[in-house]
């Protein structure tokens, strides 16, 4: 009798299966294949520290007024020349950058329009805490051969693949193409991703939030009363006890939630108002909801699908709440309350 093979499936394998299985095209499988590569060399730069002379601020800022890491820097840098010449995309966007840019017509073309936060959790660059790269796959919209700005003010929902890689004691590229959420670990010596979780499940009821607490004083009421319930534990009306987690790298802490589940949040607050929220849309808040609700989670505003807002700017910002199902349901139902009695 034949064994089933025990041989680990590579990144490459598994998404090879899926074309057969008709869940990915050529195309996109390979631009997964560019933009896993990227993340594999960011792994390495990542992971050479002080040795490597890629610590601290490259002395410029981004179009957000953020000032920028020399990773930061690094890791745009390595996605724009892998993915650029990767002959997959009509065009690319990044947080480092102010605008789209289009590929040029003397590079391979495709189809597609990616959309990535090249280094996630910057302030964790120097004290050799966890980041990682979000990433975000378009369809390029029929007919438009030099995508603007305005091309990839999509919904979420329009999504074709989203991933992010966490940089930490493992490197972890974690994917969807609409069929489920699954994790590769980086074997490190072989230089493969290798499947590591197939069909990830984000559990639907969770004890553990996470929310920079530093902001209460600015939170919005409804986010007051749903942290200070949970804060009230077992006596509290929640009438259990939760734990707190925040680690600052987005990455991170969405990577906690998929593995263990749990509460992300980024509120609105009276300083991020203006600008709409802390995190950003486009390729922040929706590559990591359709993993998550790929994962059996769910993401909201808190008071909006977040995959279906519609994108006014490709810098966007917006509230944050995702996670287990039931608890963003939960913050959800704060924000219903408070809206309906003012
Ligand atoms: O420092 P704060 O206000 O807690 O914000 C942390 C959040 O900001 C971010 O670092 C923003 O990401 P960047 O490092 O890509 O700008 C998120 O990863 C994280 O969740
Ligand atoms: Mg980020
Ligand atoms: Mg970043």
């Amino acid at each position: 009798m034949t064994q089933p093979s025990t041989t680990p499936v590579s990144l490459t394998r598994f998404l090879i299966e899926e074309q057969r299985a008709g869940r990915v095209s050529a195309d996109l499988r390979l631009l997964i294949e560019v933009v896993a590569r990227a993340c594999k060399t960011i792994s390495i730069a990542v992971g050479k520290g002080a040795l490597g002379g890629v610590l601290g601020d490259a002395g410029t800022g981004n179009i957000q007024g953020e000032a920028q890491k020399k990773l930061d820097v690094i890791a745009n840098d390595v996605l724009l020349e892998a993915n650029a010449w990767g002959g997959h995309l009509a065009g690319l966007a990044s947080e480092e950058m102010d605008h789209s840019m289009p590929i040029p017509d003397v590079y391979p073309r495709g189809n597609f329009l990616l959309l990535f936060d090249p280094l996630d959790g910057s302030s964790n660059i120097d004290v050799n805490v966890s980041v990682g790269t979000i990433f975000s796959v378009l369809r390029c919209p029929e007919g438009v051969v030099t995508p603007a700005d305005e091309h990839f003010l999509q919904p979420g929902t329009a999504q074709v693949a989203a991933g992010y890689c966490v940089y930490g004691p493992q490197t972890t590229l974690v994917l969807t193409v609409g069929h489920g959420t699954h994790a590769f670990t980086l074997d490190r010596e072989v230089g493969s991703f290798v499947l590591t979780t197939r069909g990830m499940r984000v559990p639907e009821e969770t004890k553990e939030f996470a929310v920079n607490a530093s902001n209460q004083r600015f939170w919005e009421p409804p986010m007051q009363r749903y942290v200070g319930d949970m804060l009230l534990g077992k006596e509290g009306p929640r009438g259990k006890d939760f734990n707190m987690r925040w680690i600052a790298s987005m990455v991170a802490d969405v990577h906690r939630i998929m593995t263990r589940g749990g509460i992300f949040s980024y509120p609105l607050d009276s300083k991020c108002a203006p600008k709409g929220g802390k995190l950003r849309l486009m390729y922040e808040a929706n590559p990591m909801s359709f993993l998550v609700e790929q994962a059996g989670g769910a993401a909201s505003t808190g008071r909006q699908r977040m995959m279906d807002v519609q994108p006014t700017g490709l810098h966007q910002r917006v509230p944050v709440f995702l996670g287990s199902k039931a608890e963003v349901e939960a913050a959800v139902r704060y924000h219903a309350e408070h809206d309906a009695a003012h």
